[in-house]
């Protein structure tokens, strides 16, 4: 028999190094960005919302693969089954292979810069990238030093934002600024969940991510702070009239948003049990960015 079957745990390990579910922190600015562009200059561009998309998964695939190599060089990996350099075995290959999606998202935003003959795109996207780099690559590792989540807040945020409500506009906008504290919070929660289950692999290869710093106790309770943070700023801003009343709808994700700071604080410092707490944060920015997005528009 020719065909190999991939046993159910390796299928597993697959999907976990893969992470699909990952990829809405990377479509979400850009939908959020585009409804907000539809809202105040009535403008749909849906080749360059399409390139955009496609752009931002690739860019963020690059930045997954080239974080397993980078973890990789460090050895903070060495436990991670689920790291796609453990998987294939062959680090170089992974290299090539991220390196090939960054020039295919960049040919993606090179391609809006072009029907916009504007270069703007472009510049805010590789500032997100070397945002991105920093985050894992030598000589920086920023991640190491527990600043990755300023760096999402920016990238996934006002930069990634500005550069989607740009790439609809070819201007900027103050709505558009304020939505994009409520993404680049609700992603750095994501980031920030990330951590808990991993310190003790983390003090080992001497990283010193936040939940290394705070403790995972302390850590449980600035998650639920910065949580429960965005709904009054949703409120704040739905009262000053910066958001129209349709944006409440991002309320639908309180349910997912207790569900995520109960499991946190009850379980924090069990990385067993405590390492699903991303794909939860993950339910609470797509929940609240997807229904942010479709207030903006029907408002
Ligand atoms: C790779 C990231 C997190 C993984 O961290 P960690 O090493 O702890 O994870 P493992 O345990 O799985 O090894 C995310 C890092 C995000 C970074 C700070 C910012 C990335 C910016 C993107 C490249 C820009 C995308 C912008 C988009 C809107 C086009
Ligand atoms: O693997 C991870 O843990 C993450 C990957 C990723 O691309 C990302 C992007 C934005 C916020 C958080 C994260 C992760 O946690």
């Amino acid at each position: 028999m020719t065909s190999t079957q991939i046993s159910p745990p390796q299928a597993k390990l697959w999907m976990a190094a893969i992470k699909p579910p990952m990829y809405s922190v990377a479509i979400m600015p850009i939908w959020v960005g585009s409804a907000v562009a539809f809202r105040e200059i009535k403008i749909f561009n849906p080749i360059i919302f399409s390139l955009f998309i496609a752009a931002a998964i690739l860019i963020l695939a690059w930045e997954n693969i080239s974080n397993d190599v980078f973890d990789a060089e460090t050895g903070i990996d060495q436990n991670k089954h689920h790291s796609l350099v453990n998987l294939t075995g062959n680090k170089t290959l992974m290299f090539w292979i991220g390196n090939l999606c960054l020039g295919l998202g960049l040919l993606g935003i090179i391609a809006i810069a072009i029907l916009q003959k504007d270069p703007t795109v472009i510049a805010i996207i590789l500032l997100c990238c070397c945002l991105g780099y920093m985050y894992q690559g030598p000589p920086f590792r920023l991640g190491y030093q527990g600043l990755g989540e300023i760096l999402c807040f920016f990238a996934f945020g006002p930069l990634g934002m500005s550069a989607a409500y740009y790439s609809q506009t070819q201007t900027w906008s103050m709505t558009n600024l304020a939505a994009s504290v409520i993404l680049g919070i609700v992603t750095s929660l994501v980031l920030f969940c990330s951590h808990f289950h991993q310190v003790v692999d983390d003090i080992a290869a001497g990283k010193k991510s936040p939940i290394v710093r705070l403790g995972t106790h302390t850590g449980a309770k600035v998650l639920v702070g910065f949580t429960a943070s965005i709904y009054p700023l949703i409120l704040l801003f739905v009262i000053l009239n910066i958001f129209p009343i349709w944006t409440l709808l991002s309320f639908l994700s309180l349910p997912f948003a207790v569900k995520l700071c109960r499991h946190v604080l009850e379980n924090h410092n069990q990385p067993d049990k405590v390492s699903n707490s991303k794909f939860i944060a993950i339910r609470v920015q797509f929940v609240s960015c997807l229904f942010l997005g479709l207030g903006f528009i029907l408002g």
